[in-house]
């Protein structure tokens, strides 16, 4: 048995905790990796984030000469050469995720720390002080660790939905899709929300068939519904897409997968060569046997925390224990954990001057062609809210960028407070969605209303952001 000061578990945001104002603290951090190949460095890093928008910006490439004809210039797509693609990817990532974790195993920085690559578990419940920990270290052997402080940052993976016999057709994941030896011909989604948009366009712009299958009646249902409609029609028109389809079974056989299921309750089977599965993540309190030290978790499987990220053991604040990222938010975002990250940093540093992570609104983009961004309520939370409410809809075909790129399906939405004139939320659907929502963004987090905005400085002409200008002066 060692007794640590800290056991810090994972590699993605959590790795940004040890620094020179920890550096008198026994640190070891317990990181099991992410992905079939255990990589050091988390999610956003080795199969998020960062390697998906990669492949959309060359998907973006790819799927020029589909829309250039519009424009009078005929392009044709010649080849898509997979495998540079993939490797000049993972070609940049892999090395910064082997250089993180030989520079915590090895560099002097890190004199204070002990890198245990391995899956660690809770014992027991804190007790004389302590928390205790098993690591199952990988390439075998456990070690029993004590430690005064727990620093929870384990992350999410990607789950299976109940469909009898899909783990045993192998479906791909976000885990393993983006290394894969080949392109299949063609590929089924299940699942219909950021991931399979994304991969939506990804696969489809590299010449891939196509069919985003949806429980629901539209894609991205946790997005306003005027952009999760608009999202629908105009992939609908790009590729097939399978509504209100409740998948049953799933079988492999030599030609691909089969999925059966039903819509309206009429038997149907969707066919394709491979299946990709973007159903949700679940996080890891699991992995952690978080339950075991008496860790309230929430029903989707979520460490609770309080505000200042301090997890709860029934409903009381466990003492000495912090949680972040995809373990404990509900909001699934690398900018999120980052954010918790540094709140619990300073929180643990000054315990007697704690701060909150919940102050500011949480924006997001989804990077499917066309993009997705939004910052606070949908238009329908605002409604139900109570309170009256404004609502400006700007297309982008109302706006001189917007004619250049001959757009006629996209849109920016501005939800006000209709009394105190406050922001309630922002939605845009088209290009630049996830640049231009930060316009939105910055007023609310800094509580600037349209009229502090709209008309109190220059808007470049005429550049995109020229329909923000004309979505707020609706609204002044
Ligand atoms: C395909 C995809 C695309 C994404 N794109 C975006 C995007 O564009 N923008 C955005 O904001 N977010 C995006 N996300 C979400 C983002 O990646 C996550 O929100 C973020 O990485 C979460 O960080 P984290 O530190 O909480 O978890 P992770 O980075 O997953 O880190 C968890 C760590 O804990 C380790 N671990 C787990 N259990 C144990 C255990 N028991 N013992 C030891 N170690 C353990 C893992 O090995 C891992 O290192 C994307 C996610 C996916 C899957
Ligand atoms: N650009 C980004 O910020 C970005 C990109 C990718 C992922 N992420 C994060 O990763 C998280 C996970 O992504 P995701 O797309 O897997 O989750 P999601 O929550 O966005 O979508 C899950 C989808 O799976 C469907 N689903 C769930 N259970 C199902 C079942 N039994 N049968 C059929 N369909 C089912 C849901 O209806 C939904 O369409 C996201 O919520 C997001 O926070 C963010």
């Amino acid at each position: 048995m060692t007794h640590y000061d800290i056991a810090l578990i994972g590699s993605g945001s959590a790795n940004s905790l040890p620094g020179e104002d920890l550096s008198g603290s026994r640190i070891v951090q317990i990181d099991r990796g992410v992905g079939p190949d255990h990589l050091f460095g988390g999610t956003c890093l080795n199969l998020g984030c960062i390697p998906t928008k990669m492949f959309v910006h060359t998907a973006n490439l790819a799927r020029t000469p589909a829309i250039s004809g519009r424009f009078g210039v005929d392009e044709s797509l010649r080849r898509v050469r997979w495998r540079e693609i993939r490797d000049r990817i993972f070609g940049r990532i892999d090395p910064i995720s082997a250089g993180g974790e030989s520079y915590r195993a090895g560099h002097e920085d890190n004199e204070n720390l002990t890198l245990l690559r391995g899956t660690a578990r809770f014992t027991g419940p804190r007790q004389g002080g302590v928390h205790h920990l098993r690591v199952d270290v990988a390439g075998g052997g456990t070690e029993e660790i004590t430690a005064t402080t727990v620093v929870l940052g384990a992350g999410s993976r990607p789950s299976l939905p109940p469909v009898e016999g899909l783990a045993e057709v192998r479906p791909l994941t976000s885990d393993t899709i983006m290394r894969i030896e080949e392109l299949p011909a063609s590929i089924m989604i299940l699942g219909s929300g950021v991931i399979a948009a994304e991969f939506a366009h990804i696969l489809d712009a590299l010449g891939v068939e196509v069919t985003i299958i949806a429980r629901g009646d539209r894609l991205l249902r946790g997005a306003d519904a005027d952009v999760s409609r608009r999202l629908t029609e105009v992939l609908s028109d790009r590729l097939r897409v399978v509504t209100g389809f409740s998948a049953v079974s799933a079988a492999r056989d030599a030609e691909g997968v089969s999925l059966r299921g039903r819509i309206g309750g009429e038997e149907t089977t969707i066919r394709a060569q491979e299946l990709l599965v973007a159903a949700g993540r679940r996080p890891n309190s699991d992995l952690l046997d978080a339950a075991v030290a008496g860790i309230d978790l929430a029903e989707d499987g979520r460490v609770e925390v309080d505000a200042h990220q301090r997890v709860l053991a029934d409903g009381e604040i466990l003492p000495g224990a912090w949680a972040l990222g995809d373990l404990s938010s509900p909001h699934q975002l690398k900018h999120v954990a980052n954010h918790e990250l540094k709140i619990l940093r300073h929180n643990l540093l000054h315990p007697e001057q704690l701060r909150r992570s919940d102050t500011m609104p949480i924006a997001y983009g989804v990077f499917s062609s066309p993009q997705v961004a939004a910052v606070g309520m949908t238009e329908q939370e605002a409604r139900e809210r109570g309170g009256a409410v404004r609502v400006a809809i700007q297309e982008y075909s109302s706006i001189a960028y917007g004619w250049a790129m001959e757009d006629t399906t996209s849109f920016a939405k501005i939800i006000v407070d209709a009394d105190t004139e406050e922001f309630l939320g922002a939605h845009i659907i088209g290009p630049e969605a996830t640049s231009l929502i930060q316009l939105i963004t910055q007023a609310m987090s800094t509580g600037q209303r349209p009229r502090d905005i709209a008309a109190t400085q220059y808007w470049i002409h005429p550049a995109m952001p020229e329909l923000i200008e004309n979505a707020l002066l609706q609204l002044v």
